[in-house]
């Protein structure tokens, strides 16, 4: 439904959006994700009609977008900090679209009830949106983005205020609201993962360019190249020579994957790749720290040649730190990069 064509925007003479071509399906959740700087509002904003594109095209349900203005384009809009109309009531600031759009008042007096109890607000409508809290907020942005029956939302860092516990939350409850209600969605977030939990489709970008996009298993499982498995947060990753069925790095003769790419590559060793055993069985290591993270703890080892390494282990087989290790490598856990 949505369709970007070698889209470009320049922003003196520099690309912040460069040749990127992107298809959106019909009730697909398309989650952006990039590094600070990389495109992603820029992307969102020309799909919006906020800034013209300099080059290629953005079309909507087949039609080219060059000159029809954003209320004409017929998308929702829910940007980071919310911009709810602080002198209006909760009822005032979702029923704001409709208003816009001419619709008679019994019809927003009845979409909005309705959009407040699909954002699990019900009866809320005479609440003044100072006294909501954050998440609160939030779902009243939703549901003043949602009340025109856009037939694409874009949404810009949506949950980017909230603490941790209430995004978590949120992320669910909204991928199974949009799940429910068939909603196009185009949303951009620097967090993964948000991203990860509210996709069926995620596109890391770059630049200006999209660097990978897949699903998340996908994107999680096999990232595309080194620039992407470090931005997912993954610090195992070294030069080597890939032969066959093994690869020269600076940790030693590593087994990847049958099939691998061959010869000079980066490669990527997920943390659940690094098994710990005796010091004599594997790559010496010493343990440097560990994190607790609930049902694992994460072991950063300092092996005694090449980078970093980090661990996972069950809670009950943790080193200590400063004790020293083995470190095996397993197969199915290695990546052979792009
Ligand atoms: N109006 C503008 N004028 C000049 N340069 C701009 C403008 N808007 C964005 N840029 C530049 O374009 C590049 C991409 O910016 P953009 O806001 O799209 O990135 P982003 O990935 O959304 O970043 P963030 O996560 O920090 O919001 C940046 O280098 C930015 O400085």
């Amino acid at each position: 439904m949505l369709t970007l064509e070698q889209a470009t925007v320049r922003f003196g003479g520099r690309a912040a959006l460069d040749a990127v071509d992107l298809d959106v399906a019909e009730h697909e959740i398309v989650c952006v994700l990039g590094p600070s700087g990389s495109g992603k509002s820029t992307l969102l904003r020309a799909v919006a009609g906020l800034t013209p594109v300099d080059g290629g095209r953005v079309l909507l349900d087949g039609a080219d977008q060059a000159g029809v203005p954003a209320h004409r384009r017929g998308v929702g809009l829910m940007f980071q900090d919310h911009q709810l109309f602080p002198q209006r009531d909760v009822a005032g600031n979702v029923a704001f679209g409709l208003r816009v759009r001419g619709a008679a008042r019994p019809e927003r007096t009845a979409r909005v009830a309705e959009l407040l109890e699909l954002v699990g607000l019900p009866g809320a409508q005479r609440r003044a949106v100072a006294a909501l809290s954050g998440g609160e907020q939030q779902r009243v942005a939703l549901a003043r983005a949602l009340a025109p029956s856009p037939r694409l939302l874009m949404l810009d860092e949506p949950l980017g205020q909230l603490d941790r516990g209430l995004r978590e939350r949120l992320v669910a409850e909204l991928r199974r609201l949009f799940g429910r209600l068939g909603t196009t969605v185009l949303a951009v977030t620097h967090d993964q993962g948000e991203a990860f939990a509210l996709a069926d489709r995620v596109v890391v970008m770059r630049d200006g360019r999209i660097a990978q996009s897949g699903t998340p298993r996908e994107v999680w499982q096999r990232p595309a190249d080194e620039f992407t498995a470090r931005f997912l947060g993954f610090e195992n990753v070294t030069a080597a020579t890939v032969r066959g069925e093994a690869a020269d790095t600076a940790w030693g003769r590593l087994p990847v994957p049958a099939g691998s790419a061959q010869g000079e590559h980066p490669l990527l060793v997920r943390p659940a790749g690094v098994r710990l055993t005796a010091p004599a069985d594997g790559l010496r290591c010493t343990v440097e720290t560990r994190t607790f993270r609930g049902h694992h703890v994460a072991v950063r080892l300092r092996p005694e040649t090449g980078p970093p390494l980090e661990a996972v282990c069950a809670l009950r087989d943790t080193p200590e730190e400063g004790a020293e290790v083995g470190a095996v490598f397993t197969a199915q856990e290695v990546v052979v990069l792009g």
